[in-house]
């Protein structure tokens, strides 16, 4: 970004980040519009046993939003996603579990909610860019843009962006990606943001309870998917009251008696059936993707790369095979554990992002 005068929208959550965010782009003497997705009513959401979330969540979330905004003294608008919300994130993650499927709702968050449509919001303000506070740098690099990790490792969140191509990183800006989570709470307590105490968000936004099985059967109904247990031998253990409550590599709530720690392995969602063995059952050597982006474009054959199948997975050496029709095989040159079909693998060359796409 050149040193001009800009227009910069920023996505305010309400959070610490955003906030500093958009008091770090003022301070630098930009335009600044500090702009709040409204996408889920927790007005709406209990937690079973009658209280209501609300003073943990959304509308708290924007009155803090506007707070900030005001003291910073630059335009504030909400904008109501809900709708784009259920479909695009909340309805996917639903469709995901009962597939046998484990979602990760943040990476479609990132991809449609935030990267498709608050930037052509942005756009429609005649903004030059739009700014969040990921941790995560964009680096021009010859005619193009290469995505890279935080310098933070402990709050680096490209594995959450993989999905951003040339033209949203040519209109998106991370301001905070060369810092570190302190650095940033440092700023916020020097801006006097009221904010700047404010606890983590939560992994999934929209469970704030974290219950997402009652989530799912508040959404899709209960007691469709129960079905057998199975051993990778065949063997018939037991039963369960719905797939979607597993996930690959549990060991908890199998409610088994075995003579080893059983994991589960497999779950179809067609034959209702979750497949549990032992740990060694867990390892594969490689896996296939969907939906792949890359983030210059796709490489004309197999390429190195250190992959992430998991948010805080170890990356591993693998190879990458495009395959064409958005897919891509990948081989890890030792076996991983725990390959979760409905996740992301993010492909790495050092800090920077290759590409990445859903494990099927
Ligand atoms: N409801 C929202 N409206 C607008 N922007 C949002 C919203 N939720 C998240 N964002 C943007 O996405 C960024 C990353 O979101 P994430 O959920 O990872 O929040 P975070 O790391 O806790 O950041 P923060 O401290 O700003 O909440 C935020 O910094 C913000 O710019």
């Amino acid at each position: 970004m050149s040193q001009k005068r800009k227009r910069i929208v920023v996505a305010m959550s309400g959070g610490v980040d955003s906030s500093v965010t958009a008091a770090l782009l003022k301070e630098q003497g930009h335009e600044v519009i500090g702009m709040t997705m409204q996408i889920w009513d927790y007005a709406s959401f209990t937690s079973g046993h009658g209280e209501t979330f609300g003073s943990c969540c959304s509308l708290d979330d924007v009155h803090d939003a506007r707070r900030v905004a005001e003291s910073l003294d630059i335009p504030f608008y909400v904008v109501n996603f809900e709708k784009d919300f259920q479909q695009a994130v909340i309805d996917r993650f639903c469709d995901d579990y009962f597939a046998g499927r484990t979602p990760n709702p943040c990476v479609l968050c990132n991809q449609v909610l935030k990267f498709e449509l608050l930037l052509r919001r942005a756009r429609e303000l005649e903004a030059d860019y739009l700014a969040t506070g990921h941790y995560a740098r964009i680096v021009a690099e010859g005619d193009g843009y290469a995505l890279c990790k935080g310098l933070d490792p402990a709050k680096d969140q490209s594995y959450f962006l993989y999905t951003l191509t040339q033209e949203q990183m040519e209109r998106v800006l991370f301001p905070l990606g060369g810092m570190t989570k302190d650095e940033v709470r440092a700023h916020a307590a020097r801006f006097a943001l009221r904010v700047a105490e404010k606890a983590e968000s939560q992994d999934i936004c929209f469970v704030p309870d974290g219950d997402y099985v009652r989530f799912l059967e508040e959404e899709r109904g209960a007691g469709k998917m129960d079905g057998e247990i199975v051993h990778v031998s065949g063997t018939v253990l037991g039963r369960h009251c719905g797939t979607y409550r597993y996930t690959i590599g549990q060991r908890r709530g199998l409610g088994i008696a075995w003579p080893s720690p059983l994991y589960v392995v497999g779950i179809d969602a067609a034959s209702r059936q979750v497949l549990v063995g032992e740990k060694e059952h867990l390892s594969v050597g490689s896996l296939t993707l969907h939906g792949v982006n890359w983030s210059l474009s796709a490489p004309e054959g197999p390429l190195r790369a250190a992959c992430r199948i998991r948010y805080r997975h170890q990356e591993v050496p693998s190879t990458i095979t495009p395959l064409g029709g958005g897919r891509a095989q990948v081989d890890f040159d030792q076996p991983q554990k725990g390959v979760t079909p409905g996740q992301a693998a993010v492909f790495y060359d050092g800090d920077r992002v290759l590409g990445g796409g859903w494990i099927e």
